[in-house]
């Protein structure tokens, strides 16, 4: 119990000492101070070295510091000198040099901006062997000497005189032990092997060579702790080798400090009861132990490595409004409410209060009626008010979700433009924690609308033409470019318009997914777009099985793990982006390709959502030939922009109010029940040209995204053995085949990233072949092919 307690405390001690600072630093003032900590460590290690030539000649001049007469021998004159006695004479001895790795290696970590949970463990364990060092050099220093610093040989006095020289040397050792035990795992058992087997070792050596030989003690430890061992050893070694020359009866003083090491096991043991922590350490898996080793050593994965310069746009690149930022004018206010008043008042309603709320294009009027008024009356006078007011595009709200009030939305006579500059720059969107969030525009209370594309899952929009379907696409596009790296989320375009995309062109091997062998990342061409569509199927499919072998159920769970390296690359994981399908013009899509399309398109909308595929669908015509029944019903987050009936309004809402829209980006959302009416931010071509502009001149992935491959159903091949016939992967395939020795199409598909149609012809060309055997039902095909070396024997011998 006493032990426990001392325990707690001492690290409440230590904890406060290396908390971070709270501020933070620029990227700039990063490296100044790293570039100055690089500097300084490596003036201390200049210093320190001389200190050995120089030392002795400089002590009588370190009293005259001020003088400048008076000149040090030291490399770096005074201060080196100084500098040196400090750390080395009155300090911790050689074991000083530590301290100037750590300054220089805290300055590479600030300048690089690398994960300072690593540089705080170096320096708390960088500084536990300093002062170890220096007491264990101190026990062999017999007056101030430099090999443990002033502190180390006080330590050991003041060891020695409580328990003596026995007693600190197996304190020594003690730490040594505790050490090796929580940096390195090591535990009772491992020492215990490693005596026993250094002991079998010495005998055997003494047994077999006549001359004085170091042993070599194996061990499973990791190379860091074998390296600390060696250097144990070495020491022993050269205090063995100091005192009398090798004999027969050498080894066996080297055993005594085994043997005591042996009965230090039983107090150890108890140690182990008390904490109990060993246990739960055990039952954690093989790749959990791992994993966390790997994580300690090399820091969790960082998908964005690869393009770790990496620079967001800016926010200049968008444009700031004249006619932003809403202006009340009270007399519109005081005649709107007024008429509305009025006009109730006409039709016999009566009202108890009312309130307005005024947003960038639109004010709404939240009305109380008087007690007996029924809702359905204010609701069939809809027009009635339209008409008396003289306005544009009333909505009317009977009664508003949640409020148990009357909305009536008016459009404003001047309405302001939302910009795209104004929601990106919101806190709300900046501090959004969200996976792909995107910021729509402003509610009509001024609010900042962002939403998860990542929790829609998927999403419509409608909209006649010119009403600002085009340009929502681009708000969407250009919010996931404000926030998300290239290595988190991947876009595929399908623009039938033939224009309206192109500009993302130029991020193309930065944002954008393809087909392997298409040219262009942007699809245009219906007929691809089908082989595009079932190739996210393939990918779908693939994502699947990878969530399946990891134990995962989304992939937001499935990358934590990746980046947690709880999953092994070499079984075929990686990090997973995000990858949005952006369709603009789907009716178009329809008329021509039909059910090609409506097939893979609902079992994306289907299946999708967990593996991060996530569909916008963008079209002129809602008409429910094109957002047919299975469309709609997985497709929960739509977005109307002013439409012109009340049946397309119905399609795509399954209620009216997008006819009454008043156009230019003003917009209805609904994600199930509640409707919101938004201001579509506005950004124009210019602004998303120049942001793909700077994102595109930046370093690049060496090629698009590319997705599975997919060849359509209809170009089978024939089974005979026609060498001209073969696929081009068929060598690769033959390859990974072999290599495996299992004959499955699957493996194929997930290694070549292939469809499941290609990779099964691959197997019927390697059937011909003889590589692999015949169909056998659910096992996979034998393999005939031993080895590479016999396939490129086969392979020859068939030209
Ligand atoms: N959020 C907005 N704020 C202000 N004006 C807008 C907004 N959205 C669109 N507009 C105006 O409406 C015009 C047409 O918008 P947009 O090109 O997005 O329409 P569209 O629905 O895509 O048309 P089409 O289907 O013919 O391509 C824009 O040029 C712009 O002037």
């Amino acid at each position: 119990m006493a032990k426990k307690k001392t325990k707690t405390k001492s690290k409440a001690k230590t904890t406060p000492k290396f908390k971070k600072p709270s501020f933070k630093l620029s990227s700039q003032q990063k490296l100044i101070f790293g570039s100055l900590l690089i500097i300084l460590g490596i003036l201390m290690f200049i210093a320190f070295l001389s200190f050995f030539f120089t030392g002795k000649a400089d002590q009588s001049t370190l009293s005259e510091f001020a003088s400048r007469e008076v000149e040090s021998q030291n490399w770096l004159n005074k201060l080196g000198a100084w500098i040196s006695d400090f750390f080395i004479n009155k300090g911790f001895g050689v074991a000083s040099f530590i301290f100037s790795g750590l300054v220089f290696l805290s300055g590479i970590y600030i300048t690089l901006d690398i994960n300072k949970a690593r540089l705080r463990r170096h320096w708390i364990w960088g500084t536990l062997i300093i002062i170890w060092l220096s007491v264990f050099f101190g026990f062999f220093s017999h007056k101030y000497d430099t090999l443990g610093g002033t502190i180390g040989f006080e330590m050991n006095t003041f060891f020695q005189d409580y328990i003596g020289k026995i007693g600190t040397v197996l304190l020594l050792i003690f730490v040594l032990i505790t050490y090796l035990a929580i940096r390195f795992g090591v535990n009772g058992d491992t020492f215990v092997k490693l005596f026993k087997r250094a002991k079998t070792d010495i005998k055997n050596e003494i047994n077999t060579s006549e001359d004085d030989q170091t042993f070599v003690v194996d061990n499973d430890l990791t190379a860091e702790a074998e390296e600390i061992k060696s250097a144990f050893e070495l020491k022993v070694d050269d205090t063995k080798t100091e005192k009398e020359p090798v004999s027969t009866s050498q080894p066996n003083d080297n055993l005594e400090p085994e043997l005591k090491v042996d009965t230090k096991t039983e107090p150890k043991k108890e140690a182990e009861l008390d904490i109990e922590i060993e246990t739960v350490e055990e039952e954690v898996s093989e790749t959990d132990n791992l994993s966390d080793k790997l994580v300690e050593d090399f820091g969790q994965f960082d998908p964005t490595l690869e393009l770790s310069k990496f620079q967001f746009p800016p926010l200049d690149l968008l444009k700031k409004y004249d006619t932003e930022g809403i202006t009340i004018n009270q007399e519109e206010l005081e005649e709107n409410k007024n008429r509305i008043v009025e006009t109730l008042n006409n039709y016999k309603i009566g009202i108890a209060s009312i309130k307005a709320t005024i947003g960038p294009t639109v004010t709404l009027y939240e009305i109380v009626p008087e007690a007996g008024v029924r809702i359905s009356k204010i609701k069939n006078l809809e027009d009635d008010i339209a008409l008396s007011l003289s306005a544009l595009g009333i909505r009317i709200i009977a009664p508003i979700p949640g409020k148990g009030t009357i909305g009536i939305e008016v459009p404003n006579k001047n309405s302001t433009i939302v910009s795209m500059r104004s929601v990106i720059a919101s806190q709300k969107f900046q501090k959004s924690e969200m996976e792909l969030p995107i910021a729509f525009g402003k509610t009509i209370s001024n609010e900042t609308f962002v939403v998860d594309l990542a929790k829609m899952p998927h999403m419509l929009m409608a909209g006649a033409t010119g009403q600002g379907k085009s340009v929502g696409l681009n708000a969407v596009l250009t919010s996931l470019l404000y926030k998300k790296h290239p290595a988190e989320v991947k876009f595929v375009l399908v623009d039938p318009k033939k224009v309206e995309l192109t500009l993302f062109n130029k991020i193309e091997r930065h944002y954008l997914a393809k087909l392997p062998d298409s040219e262009d990342a942007i699809i245009t061409d219906n007929t691809k777009v089908i082989n595009t569509l079932n190739s996210l199927c393939i990918e779908m499919d693939n994502r699947y099985e990878m969530l399946k072998n990891a134990l995962c159920r989304n992939l937001k769970e499935y990358n934590a793990k990746f980046k947690a390296r709880k999953l092994n690359p070499n079984d075929g994981h990686q990090f997973l982006p995000y990858i949005v399908l952006v369709v603009d013009e789907f009716a178009d899509l329809i008329m021509t390709a039909g059910k090609e399309v409506e097939t893979p398109i609902a079992r994306l909308a289907q299946l999708a959502r967990a593996i991060g595929i996530h569909l916008i669908i963008a079209t002129q015509r809602p008409s429910v030939n094109v957002i047919t029944g299975i469309i709609k019903a997985n497709f929960p987050a739509r977005i109307a922009f002013r439409v012109t009936s009340k049946i397309d309004s119905r399609t795509i809402l399954d209620g009216s109010g997008a006819d009454q829209l008043i156009g230019r980006g003003d917009m209805l959302y609904t994600q199930g029940n509640d409707i919101t009416r938004i201001q579509c931010a506005f950004v124009d071509t210019p602004e998303v040209e120049k942001i793909t502009e700077f994102i595109g001149a930046q370093k690049a992935y060496p090629e698009a995204y590319l997705l599975p491959e997919y060849v359509g159903e209809e170009s089978g091949t024939s089974l005979d053995n026609n060498i001209a016939d073969r696929d081009k992967l068929f060598r690769e395939a033959a390859e990974i085949i072999v290599t495996a020795q299992q004959g499955s199409a699957s493996l194929l598909q997930r290694k070549l990233k292939l469809g499941y149609n290609r990779a099964g012809r691959l197997i019927d060309q390697l059937e011909a072949a003889g590589i692999v055997g015949g169909f056998e039902g659910s096992k996979a095909r034998q393999v005939l092919v031993p080895d590479l070396v016999a396939l490129d024997e086969l392979l020859a011998n068939e030209t």
